[in-house]
C-alpha cells in the first residue's frame, strides 16, 4: 500500500499506462493517504501524464535498455518534478526509495540513482521539446479537420494544468476572487481546497467547464418551460436549467452517475425530477418545450482535464458512439412540442460526433433546420458555416483555453 504522495502517483501511473484503468476510477493505491496527499498523488500523476513524452525523450540517452514499467514511472515522475523545480535531493532520494523498497524493481535502484543525478544536471531539459503529442488514431482526424497549427496549439494548451471554471447561480451576491469570462463563467487561476471557497456550503455554485457551461445558454430556457435534460448525469447542465427556472425532467441511463446528480441538486438548493431510464426506450408522458441532448462521446474535448484519455483510448469506440448519438437525436426529436428546440452537444473534437452527426441529422429530417448559434460573450469566429459552435481548447489559449465541444441548437 502506498505510504506517500509519490508512491501513490507512481502506482496510479501503472494502472492508467499498464492497466489502462481510467485516473479517475483508480482509488486503491490513495486508500492509506490523508485528503491532501491524495490530492497531492493525483495532481502528481496527472502532471506525468501530461508530459510523459518529453519525460521519456530525456531519459532515452541514459537508459541502454527499457526498465519495467514501475522504474520507468518512478524515472518519468522524478523528471517532471525537476523540471517544475523541485529540490533534486528530496526527488532522487525518493525515487530511490521506492525502487529499493519493490520486491521486483529494487535491483534497478542503483539506475535510478545514476540516471536522475544526470537529469538534475541538465539545463531546463523540456525547454526545447514540443508539447506531448496526441495518439496518432486521434491526432490524424484532427489535423484533417483543423489543421496542424490547430492541434500543435491544442496540445500546448492540453499539457497546463487546466484553471477550474464556476458556473455561479444568478443573483448570487458572495465574493470569489477570479476572472470573469466574457460568457458568464468565472476562472479560478488556482481553486486549492474548492469547499472551503465563499457560497460552496450554500450551494451558489458548481464546478463546470466554461466551453460546457455554453450548451444551455443555447438552449435558453425560460422559467416554466418544460426541459428534458437526456443524458443528464454528473447534472452540471440540470443545474443551469433548473437555475433557469426550467421545470427539469433529469434523465440518465446510469444509477450510480444520477447519484452524483442527486447531491449536486441538494447541495445547491436546486430541483429537478430524476429518471433512471435508457433514452432509447423511455416513453415520456408529454412532449417537451426544450431538449438538451448532451450525447455520449469519445470526450476528446476533455483532454486538458483528463490526460489519462489519450493513453487508454484508441478510438474503436467511435464504432458504436456515433450511431448512438444518431439514434438518441432521433428520437428525442420526436419529443419535442410544435415550436419546441433541441440542443445537440458532445466534448469531442471529432467532426463524426459533431460536424458530421448534424449534417447526417438534417438529410435524414426534412423540415429540421438549424437556428444559427447566439450566446452572450461568444466570438463570432466559434460559429460553423451551418450555425453551429465548434469550441476548441486553443480558443481563449491565453486565458488557460476551454474544453473542445460541439453544440447546435435544432428546430423544426
Ligand atoms: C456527456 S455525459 C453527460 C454529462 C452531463 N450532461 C453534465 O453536464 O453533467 C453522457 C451521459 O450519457 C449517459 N448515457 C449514455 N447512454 C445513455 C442512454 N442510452 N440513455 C440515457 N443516458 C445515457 C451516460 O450515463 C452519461 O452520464
Amino acid at each position: 500500500m502506498a505510504k506517500t504522495a509519490r508512491a501513490a502517483a507512481v502506482h496510479l501511473l501503472n494502472e492508467v499506462l499498464g492497466e489502462g484503468a481510467l485516473l479517475g476510477q483508480v482509488d486503491a493505491p490513495l486508500a492509506a493517504l490523508s485528503p491532501a496527499d491524495r490530492a497531492r498523488a493525483q495532481r502528481l500523476a496527472a502532471l506525468v501524464l501530461r508530459h510523459v513524452e518529453q519525460a521519456d525523450r530525456v531519459l532515452k540517452p541514459f537508459l541502454r535498455k527499457t526498465p519495467p514499467l514501475l522504474v520507468v514511472n518512478v524515472l518519468r515522475l522524478a523528471v517532471v518534478e525537476l523540471v517544475q523545480g523541485e529540490a533534486a535531493h528530496g526527488v532522487v532520494n525518493e525515487a530511490v526509495t521506492l525502487v529499493r523498497n519493490d520486491r521486483h524493481a529494487g535491483a534497478f535502484s542503483g539506475l535510478v540513482n545514476a540516471v536522475l543525478r544526470k537529469v538534475a544536471a541538465l539545463e531546463a531539459p523540456f525547454a526545447k521539446l514540443p508539447p506531448q503529442r496526441l495518439p496518432y488514431w486521434l491526432r490524424k482526424p484532427l489535423v484533417d479537420a483543423w489543421g496542424r497549427e490547430a492541434v500543435t496549439a491544442m496540445e500546448a494548451v492540453q499539457a497546463q494544468v487546466p484553471p477550474v471554471d464556476l458556473s455561479v447561480k444568478p443573483g448570487w451576491q458572495g465574493d470569489l476572487a477570479g476572472e470573469p469570462l466574457p460568457t458568464g463563467s468565472l476562472r479560478l487561476a488556482s481553486a486549492g481546497q474548492l469547499s472551503a471557497l465563499p457560497g460552496y456550503a450554500e450551494g451558489a455554485w458548481w464546478v463546470q467547464d466554461a466551453a460546457a457551461a455554453l450548451a444551455v445558454p443555447l438552449l435558453a430556457p425560460q422559467p416554466g418551460e418544460a426541459v428534458v435534460d437526456l443524458c443528464a448525469a454528473p447534472g452540471g447542465k440540470t443545474l443551469q436549467l433548473a437555475a433557469a427556472g426550467a421545470e427539469v425532467t433529469a434523465l440518465d441511463i446510469s444509477e450510480a452517475r444520477l447519484g452524483r446528480l442527486r447531491e449536486n441538486l441538494a447541495r445547491t438548493g436546486l430541483s429537478a425530477q430524476v429518471v433512471v431510464a435508457d433514452a432509447l426506450t423511455w416513453q415520456p408522458e408529454r412532449q417537451f418545450d426544450a431538449i438538451l441532448l448532451d450525447a455520449p462521446c469519445s470526450a476528446t474535448g476533455t483532454i486538458r482535464r483528463h490526460p489519462d484519455l489519450p493513453f487508454i483510448k484508441d478510438g474503436s469506440e467511435l464504432a458504436e458512439l456515433v450511431p448512438l448519438q444518431a439514434a438518441l437525436l432521433d428520437r428525442a426529436l420526436g419529443w419535442l412540442k410544435p415550436g419546441g428546440r433541441l440542443v445537440y452537444c458532445t466534448c469531442s473534437l471529432l467532426p463524426d460526433e459533431g460536424e458530421a452527426q448534424l449534417a447526417a441529422a438534417l438529410a435524414r429530417h426534412p423540415g429540421l433546420r438549424v437556428e444559427p448559434a447566439a450566446v452572450p460573450g461568444m466570438d463570432p469566429a466559434w460559429l460553423t458555416e451551418a450555425g453551429a459552435l465548434r469550441l476548441r481548447p486553443d480558443y481563449w489559449a491565453g486565458r488557460g483555453g476551454m474544453d473542445g465541444f460541439f453544440m447546435v441548437r435544432l428546430a423544426r
